[in-house]
């Protein structure tokens, strides 16, 4: 069995943009998708995903002929559910040039489904890893990044940017401009994650974006203004040194920076009652700024601040179900020691499987 795992991330700045060329700098965070991989004596693949909104199921289907999965649960919900396990599967075999390989799988995750801080990408990219190891196949993190980029491209019917993979697999702050993708040092910056519980539909708020964009002038130069702020934000960081706390000075400016980026997301439609609300609270707790993360809609809220009043101040707002910290992950990708007891091997919970030839 390999187990890998992969962070989750916040975008400091730029999502929605990023898909269009404009440049984004998502940071990944200490939230962890956990991969248990084993390889199968027969092209079958059955994967427990006990965290997904399903209630968690066990499904099992054959591998290389593209089989249903035999599960008690309308057949769209599953595929939606099931896309990027499924994709990650394909780009392992695809990488190891073994398109019969069989696989028991086993996700667990710290992040929360489809809420901006990129369960899906981290998910992906640790698959990808535990599987290629598997079948005897190491590739570098960028190789998987890559992989795992046309993974989510292919799930999200091509709405999808390189920043969410490239920043799981690589650890740390990362700057992503079309397919120019870069480690860049950052300090450790003070960030409060406000949660609404909620989920966001990454496809359809992207859908959205793009529509404006295409219809009116001012929605597209909000787009590239969200580039400048990008462009901005970057310089900061270049003039920051890594290696010490950040300043107040440096966080207020950022701060700034975030809350521009927020108001300019809310003008594209992209933001919620919810999450403004927690924005707000966060602001008002005396964060030096905050921000929706990812696509939006429902989900999660990012805000700079040292101190622990953000996070008091959000687990008193209404709407907001969880307030927490969150590390900067230096490490993306990486191998974990697989479990060592019995009861905890992958994919042994046979609540809903159904082996299906
Ligand atoms: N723990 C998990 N187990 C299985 N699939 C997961 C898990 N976490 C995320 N996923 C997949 O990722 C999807 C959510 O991705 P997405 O909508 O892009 O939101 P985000 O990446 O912001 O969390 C889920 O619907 C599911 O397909
Ligand atoms: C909206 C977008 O910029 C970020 C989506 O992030 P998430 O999947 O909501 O974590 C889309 C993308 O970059 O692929
Ligand atoms: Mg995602």
């Amino acid at each position: 069995m390999t187990v890998s795992s992969a962070p989750g991330k916040v975008y400091l700045f730029g999502e929605h943009a990023v898909v269009y060329g404009e440049p984004a700098v998502p940071c990944a965070v200490e939230r962890r998708a956990t991969v248990s991989v084993s390889l199968r004596d027969d092209d079958h693949v059955r994967v427990r995903a006990e965290d997904l909104s399903l209630n968690g199921f066990t499904v099992e289907y054959s591998g290389s002929t593209g089989g249903r999965p035999d599960v008690d649960v309308p057949a769209p919900l599953v595929e939606a559910a099931m896309g990027y396990i499924d994709a990650a599967v394909e780009q392992a075999r695809d990488a190891a040039g073994a398109p019969d390989a069989g696989f028991d799988i086993s996700v667990e995750s710290d992040i929360p489904l489809g809420a901006g801080l990129g369960s899906s990408a981290a998910v992906v990219v640790a698959g990808i890893d535990a599987a290629t190891r598997e079948l005897g196949v190491e590739l570098s993190p960028r190789e998987i990044a890559e992989r795992a980029y046309k993974a989510e491209y292919e799930v999200q019917d091509g709405q999808a940017s390189r920043a969410d993979t490239f920043c799981s697999a690589m650890g740390g702050a990362v700057r992503v401009e079309g397919d120019d993708c870069r480690t860049i040092d950052a300090p450790a910056l003070p960030f409060v994650i406000g949660f609404d519980g909620g989920a966001g539909d990454t496809g359809a708020l992207v859908s959205g974006v793009r529509q404006l964009r295409e219809r009116y002038d001012f929605a597209a130069d909000t787009v590239s203004t969200i580039g400048d702020i990008v462009r901005r934000g970057e310089e900061l960081l270049a003039d920051a040194d890594p290696d010490e706390e950040p300043t107040e000075e440096l966080l207020s400016e950022l701060g700034g920076f975030m809350n521009f980026n927020h108001g300019l997301l809310e003008a594209l439609g992209v933001s919620s009652r919810s999450l403004d609300s927690m924005v707000w609270a966060a602001r008002e707790a005396g964060a030096h700024g905050a921000k929706l993360t990812g696509a939006g809609g429902g989900g999660c809220i990012v805000a700079l601040d040292p101190t622990p009043e953000s996070q008091t101040g959000l687990r008193f707002t209404p709407g907001c179900e969880d307030a927490f910290r969150a590390e900067l992950a230096t490490e993306g990708v990486r191998v974990e020691e697989p479990p060592t007891t019995d009861g905890e091997t992958p994919a042994t919970d046979d609540s809903s499987a159904e082996e299906s030839a």
